[in-house]
């Protein structure tokens, strides 16, 4: 099955509304490609502007609370990102698993929670460098995912998963094509094993330094169904390069 290709930006703790002169460009990009999805997820502070500043774009989230409303401090549910016109919200990512020790479960809960609003979800897992060098890079992952995975009705239909192993994120280093292949088949091998057919169709995307010279080349990778994009997707011109890139995937 062909999976519409999907690249989505995750802006982390970096734009001011001066920035959303980006977006607007990066939007401009993705109605050029209407067979890319593309997807950026700004700060909390520019969800709601930049929903109403773009068209083509899916704006998402780049963490959410796990339940609706409370007493936590400095906490946005997926309720409030929804509201704020979100489609999507990145959970699990590998700075917020180190930083702020963010569990499996806690993970699962937060995918649960964004599903339950009708926002779409990016989970993330990978290794680190000590954990690949010592072979364990599929187990690792493997752990993340029976732990993190969303289990409710429908869960797999508005799921994508994001392997961004540790080591390559900021770095300028990347694996090889053959491991993220080999990564990207183990992956799907355990979607399948969970969701069943379903599994088949959620998008994995690979993360970790994609920048528009090796998008190509990692986007023909197995299984690799796009990218997600840090630091090359706060100027429209790289990010729309890897937008390009992507696009010319599918024409082969
Ligand atoms: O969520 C995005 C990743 O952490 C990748 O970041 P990067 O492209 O700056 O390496």
């Amino acid at each position: 099955m062909a999976l519409r290709p999907y690249i989505v930006g995750n802006w982390k703790m970096n734009g001011l509304r001066a920035t959303l002169a980006e977006a607007r460009q990066i939007d401009r990009a993705a109605a050029r490609y209407p067979a890319v999805e593309v997807g950026i997820a700004p700060p909390f502070t520019l969800v709601h502007a930049m929903a109403e500043a773009t068209q083509e774009l899916r704006v998402g989230g780049q963490d959410c609370h796990a339940k609706v409303s409370g007493a936590f401090t400095g906490d946005v549910s997926a309720a409030m990102l929804k509201d704020a016109g979100a489609m999507f919200v990145i959970v699990g990512h590998s700075e917020r698993r180190a930083m702020y020790a963010e569990s499996d479960s806690d993970v699962q809960a937060k995918a649960d929670a964004a599903l339950i609003e009708g926002l779409s979800v990016i989970l993330c897992v990978g290794e680190t460098e000590a954990q690949r060098d010592a072979g364990e890079a599929e187990a690792v992952v493997s752990a993340q995912l029976v732990g993190s995975l969303p289990r409710g009705e429908g869960a797999a239909a508005r799921l994508a998963v994001a392997y961004e192993p540790v080591w390559a994120i900021g770095t300028g280093r990347v694996p090889s094509v053959d491991d993220v292949g080999a990564m990207h088949r183990a992956i799907r091998a355990q979607l399948l094993a969970i969701y069943g057919e379903e599994g088949a169709g959620v998008r994995i995307l690979y993360g970790g330094s994609v920048n528009a010279g090796n998008a190509a080349e990692l986007l023909r990778a197995d299984e690799v169904g796009g990218a997600l994009v840090g630091g090359a997707s706060l100027t429209a011109e790289s990010f729309a390069a890897i937008i390009h890139a992507s696009a010319m995937q599918i024409e082969g």
